[in-house]
């Protein structure tokens, strides 16, 4: 009998009152167990609690969340960030390094929105900080003062790269996908190869070319009730075949 990949889940630190804690949103960690099939193990961001490499050896896959903070601009040598923008240090110092060793072990890795933008500076690409500020994108915010319904609605296609992973598996060449976020790629980083963007241009999703398993990041929440979207069905079950695998072989 096949053993349930477990799939580690990165958390994000953040203050609730007076006292920090390490949370990871429940709509991942469902499209873990219910789409992916995996049993969701969620990291805490306390790197000096762990040796990266042998927490890898016992997880079959990772998921990299989205999130509202923002990855800190000193890891892509990008300019301070303006006053009140929400920062993890903690998040950052797990999850840069994590990504690094997931890569180098072969381990299965999904990257999502703040997780698709930790990829691309971990691997040493930069972000744009606004990317509503920056000419010829759109805003690719969601409105904040709407139901969460509202906010997660597609809100544009991408458009798939062909020979790609994500055009591999079966999706249309358009896709319509949610957007909830004000970062976004400025530089590639080395070694990502270009699987969608939005109708601006911007780089909507990536693979890592050299990868040894499953390495893909999108932009997009495909996470927000993803037994709803087949399109997202496909994608977390893709990853989760991936989990599968390293599961069986190790
Ligand atoms: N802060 C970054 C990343 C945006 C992002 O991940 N949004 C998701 C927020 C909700 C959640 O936790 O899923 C940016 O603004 O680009």
């Amino acid at each position: 009998m096949s053993r349930q990949p477990l799939i580690g889940i990165t958390a994000c630190n953040k203050q609730i009152g007076l006292h920090p804690y390490h949370i990871a949103g429940d709509k991942y960690v469902r499209a873990v167990a219910l789409a992916a099939g995996g049993m969701p193990l969620i990291i805490p961001a306390l790197v000096e609690a762990f040796d990266l490499p042998r927490l890898l050896e016992h997880l079959d896959g990772l998921l990299l969340t989205g999130s509202p903070s923002n990855v800190d601009p000193h890891f892509y040598q990008g300019a301070t960030s303006a006053p009140g923008t929400a920062h993890d240090p903690a998040r950052d110092a797990i999850t840069l390094p994590l990504i690094l060793a997931a890569l180098e072990a072969g381990v299965p890795l999904l990257g999502i929105c703040r997780g698709f933008q930790e990829i691309n500076v971990a691997l040493g690409g930069s972000l744009h900080q606004n990317v509503h500020s920056v000419a010829p994108y759109q805003d690719h915010r969601e409105p904040k003062d709407q139901p969460l319904e509202v906010q997660y609605a597609p809100r544009h296609v991408v458009r798939l790269e062909p020979g790609g992973v994500l055009s591999g598996l079966g999706l249309a060449s358009e896709i319509h996908v949610n957007s909830i976020h004000a970062q976004g790629v400025d530089r590639l980083a080395p070694g990502l190869r270009i699987e969608a963007r939005a109708p601006d241009g911007l780089i909507e999703a990536f693979s890592v070319e050299a990868a040894r398993s499953f390495a893909v990041g999108v932009q997009w929440h495909p996470e927000w009730q993803v037994q709803a979207n087949p399109d997202s069905l496909a994608l977390f079950q893709a990853f989760g075949r991936a989990c599968r695998a390293r599961a069986q072989n190790r």
